[in-house]
């Protein structure tokens, strides 16, 4: 099967980044192992190697400029980037999906309902470059979903939210309605809300298989490799298994998006490290004492910072534990060959 580049997500934004190298080729990169890449191109699939960039500075959906040995010399911009904290105590960043257009936050009409969780969501979506649309799903099994509706509506009358029954093919066609061909789509949300059901009515049943098994860190099999597949109106979608233990990274300006009523009002606080509590012209006070903002709202975004800034901090922390762990290895296998020896 052969592609026009446009067919793929190419636009005027990689277009500029194409420096005058004739032999280096474009192709977008569907699926990541370690020392391979899979990618379409104008010739259809390619086998990629990338002997100059670890698999690891790489993402599913990035675009890569090839050599004719088809070895990856260059990625080109990202127009959004989701990464997150990896999982496991090493407190690394991973990248995760690149280039997606529209993130669905998908949550159920049930006790996965979180309102906390989807600003956090939210603020994801804002900090990787991506267009948020909630999918509100299990409709059909709840007395209210209306209720559930307007509660997420009350956290920004601008934000698009679509309410499903996800096994009805109604569902997938309001979903593909915003991700347009040739746009990339990707779907975030705990486990049992629905992404997959969407997902295979989207692509006809061809993603959620070919994930690689690996075994998690107390050995269970998880699914977690991410791949990109088709979407039979044109559009493409970005499986990304293991987004669930999501962890923000780095999304300061991500949630203060999400928050922008409050950080309009911080703005206006007295004291440029206004705390909020008791300290005088306080503007958040103000603003809760005059009932035009909910005490629980600042509660939720105090949250949200401070878990922003552990995990960030945690990075630096991390590599300095990861130092004096290997000190402590040594030690130890020093220690045990000498017990061999008995
Ligand atoms: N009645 C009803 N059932 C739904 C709806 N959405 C999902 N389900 C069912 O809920 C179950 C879980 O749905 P999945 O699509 O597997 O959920 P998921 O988000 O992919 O879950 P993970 O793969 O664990 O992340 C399936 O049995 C679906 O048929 C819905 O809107 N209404
Ligand atoms: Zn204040």
């Amino acid at each position: 099967m052969t592609y026009q580049l446009t067919d793929l997500g190419w636009s005027s934004f990689f277009q500029t980044q194409r420096e005058a190298a004739p032999e280096l080729t474009p192709y977008r990169i569907t699926e990541i192992h370690r020392s391979r890449m899979t990618a379409l191109g104008e010739t259809g699939e390619a086998t990629l190697t990338s002997p100059r960039l670890a698999a690891g500075e790489l993402a599913v959906g990035d675009w890569v400029m090839v050599d004719p040995e088809m070895r990856i010399q260059q990625v080109l911009e990202r127009k959004s980037l989701l990464q997150r904290r990896a999982a496991g105590t090493d407190a690394q960043t991973q990248l995760i999906a690149s280039n997606v257009d529209t993130l669905f936050i998908v949550t159920s009409c049930n006790e996965d309902f979180n309102i906390a969780r989807i600003e956090r969501f939210l603020a994801l979506a804002h900090e990787a470059g991506c267009y948020p649309v909630l999918v509100l799903t299990k409709a059909d099994l709840c007395d209210d979903a209306r209720a559930f509706e307007a509660e997420a509506q009350a956290l920004d009358p601008m934000l698009t939210i679509l309410t499903v029954n996800a096994r009805e093919a109604s569902a997938a066609e309001a979903v593909a309605a915003w991700c347009k061909p040739p746009q990339t789509a990707a779907f975030i949300g705990s486990s049992g809300v629905g992404k997959t059901t969407l997902t295979n009515a989207l692509t006809g049943g061809d993603a959620a298989t070919g994930g690689i098994r690996e075994d998690d860190a107390k050995g269970r099999h998880v699914t977690t490799a991410r791949s990109m597949h088709p979407m039979r109106n044109g559009g493409w979608i970005i499986d990304m298994p293991g987004m669930r233990a999501l962890r923000l990274l780095d999304t300061r300006e991500g949630i203060d998006s999400v928050f922008d009523d409050l950080a309009e009002l911080e703005a206006r606080c007295r004291f440029s490290d206004c705390a909020h509590d008791t300290e005088p012209g306080c503007a958040v006070r103000a603003a809760i004492e005059d009932g035009e903002l909910d005490p629980e709202r600042l509660q939720r975004w105090r949250k949200l910072r401070a878990g922003e800034a552990k995990n960030t901090e945690t990075i630096a922390e991390s590599r300095a534990r990861e130092r004096k762990f290997s000190k402590m290895v040594k030690g130890v296998v020093k220690g045990s060959g000498k017990r061999k020896g008995r």
